[in-house]
């Protein structure tokens, strides 16, 4: 997938998600995760995609390697630009999931990118050592899954844009990190603990933004999506 702004097409229905991208001119990049999918089916996937947008399909897989591997298989023929699993399923998993996702790749289409879910970017450090147990810094914790998505041959992690950095340092420059918990400057933080501008995530080495409610929620959803491919492309890495 190109690296512009991916909009998180949260919305029940495919008409809503179609309604909604006839206002933003081009050829976008949208991501469709479980609310729309499971409540729709591959189809809307087919929908967006003859809409002409490029997809990233979120529905982090977290199952036993088996079964990771298989799902993928079918995931690998829907068209999309990307797919992601929670690299807590382990190596394994990882690797099962991409050997599917590979030999689920019709021939001569692109197998999609397949990137690992870290730490949710509604997570906060509290909650991780007292909920799931994982001592020392969320930094730690997500670098550690960040290096084991990488050993098991992925593509790149969903991390937040505070860990962007560090990853970069760790991962190198093209593993991709694929950052949600957007926000335009004074927006409300809603339900995720670890926010930043576009202009923050660029500068720290995101190579992806994943941005949702601050455009589908916006008073103007084009004005919106204008400023944060802005704030985006202004700042050259
Ligand atoms: O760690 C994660 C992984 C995925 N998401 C998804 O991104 C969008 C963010 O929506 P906003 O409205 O911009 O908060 C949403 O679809 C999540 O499922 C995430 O937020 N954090």
């Amino acid at each position: 997938m190109n690296d512009s702004p991916i909009i998180a097409l949260d919305f029940p229905a495919p008409d809503d998600a179609l309604e909604f991208l006839r206002d933003i001119p081009g050829r976008l990049s949208v991501k469709i995760g479980m609310e729309l999918y499971l409540q729709n089916g591959p189809s809307v996937v087919e929908r967006i995609r003859e809409a002409g947008h490029d997809i990233f399909l979120d529905l982090k897989l977290h199952d036993i390697p088996n079964t990771v591997g298989q799902a993928m298989k079918g995931l690998a023929q829907l068209g999309v630009g990307m797919v992601n699993v929670h690299a807590a399923g382990g190596r394994e998993m990882m690797e099962r999931a991409l050997e599917g996702l590979e030999a689920g790749t019709p021939a001569g289409a692109e197998r999609p990118a397949l990137i690992a879910v870290t730490q949710l970017t509604s997570t906060g450090e509290d909650q991780m050592r007292l909920e799931q147990g994982i001592a020392g810094t969320l930094e730690q914790s997500v670098l550690r899954y960040a290096r084991l998505a990488k050993d098991s041959g992925l593509d790149g992690v969903v991390c937040s844009v505070h860990e962007a950095a560090a990853i970069r340092s760790a991962c190198g420059e093209s593993f991709l990190k694929v950052t949600p918990g957007i926000r335009l400057a004074g927006g409300e933080s809603q339900d995720q603990k670890r926010i930043a501008t576009p202009l923050e995530a660029r500068k720290s080495g995101s190579t992806h933004i994943v941005v949702g409610r601050a455009i589908t929620k916006a008073a103007d959803p084009a004005e919106a999506y204008g400023a944060v491919k802005r704030q985006w492309e202004e700042w050259n890495r």
